[in-house]
């Protein structure tokens, strides 16, 4: 018997792959998408768990804090970030080394985190057997007003079976970053001085969600 020469290692053990793409709106764009969420500052709602992949539903603040503005307000935007995301999703795919599947729908959330807040390690996707629309890409963009007031905030995605693998990706303005849905991941904290929400750490997270695989029927 012998052994392989090249030994490709444990895939649990192996830094995640992540896609990154930047300058992604025009400067007006960016300008409008900021003055939005300015102007919808008191309609920004503390944040829960659970929604996907967390351990239980809910508000639980040693896991992750952060307010989002609920969906419903934020409707008029999913077309367009669809409409940005979907020409950019082959390459993300192929570089992610995931294979195209069928889209059931975008999920779209708007999120800003302030001085203090974070989101501890988490996966964005249930496991498991299922015929729900999961989610299986995550993509994050971020922006900020200038200059930027606030420090930390990196995105820390992890090898799935390790705590001290992963890689830091720092939330530049207009950067979207990309990353299978079952990648652990966290938000370090943040540090914002004057903790004005203007001055937050700003994300839209983009989940693609998969029409499931038509399950085999039971044939006993
Ligand atoms: O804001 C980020 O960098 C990621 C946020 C996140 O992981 C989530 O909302 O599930
Ligand atoms: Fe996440």
């Amino acid at each position: 018997m012998s052994a392989p020469i090249d030994s490709p290692g444990n895939p649990l053990e192996r830094a995640p792959t992540v896609a990154v793409r930047d300058a992604i709106l025009s400067a007006d764009d960016l300008a409008e998408l900021l003055a939005f969420a300015v102007a919808h500052e008191t309609a920004f709602k503390p944040t829960g768990v659970g929604d996907a992949g967390a351990s239980a539903p809910g508000l639980n603040a040693e896991h992750r804090v952060s307010r989002a503005l609920p969906p419903r307000q934020f409707t008029p935007s999913r077309d367009r970030i669809a409409a940005i995301v979907a020409p950019l999703l082959p390459g993300i795919l192929s570089e992610l080394g995931m294979k195209a599947f069928d889209i059931a729908r975008y999920e779209i959330e708007l999120v800003r985190h302030n001085d203090g807040d974070y989101y501890r390690r988490h996966i964005d996707t249930h496991m498991g057997p299922s015929d729900e629309a999961r989610r299986a890409v995550s993509l994050v963009y971020y922006f900020h007003a200038e200059p930027k007031a606030f420090t930390g905030g990196a995105l820390r995605l992890y090898a799935v079976n390790r705590n001290d693998v992963f890689v830091d990706i720092e939330p530049e303005r207009n950067r979207l970053v990309a990353f299978a849905s079952w990648i652990p991941h966290e938000v370090l904290p943040i540090s914002c001085r004057s903790a004005r929400f203007i001055d937050s750490r700003f994300a839209i997270n983009c989940w693609v969600r998969m029409t499931p695989p038509t399950l085999p029927k039971d044939q006993s």
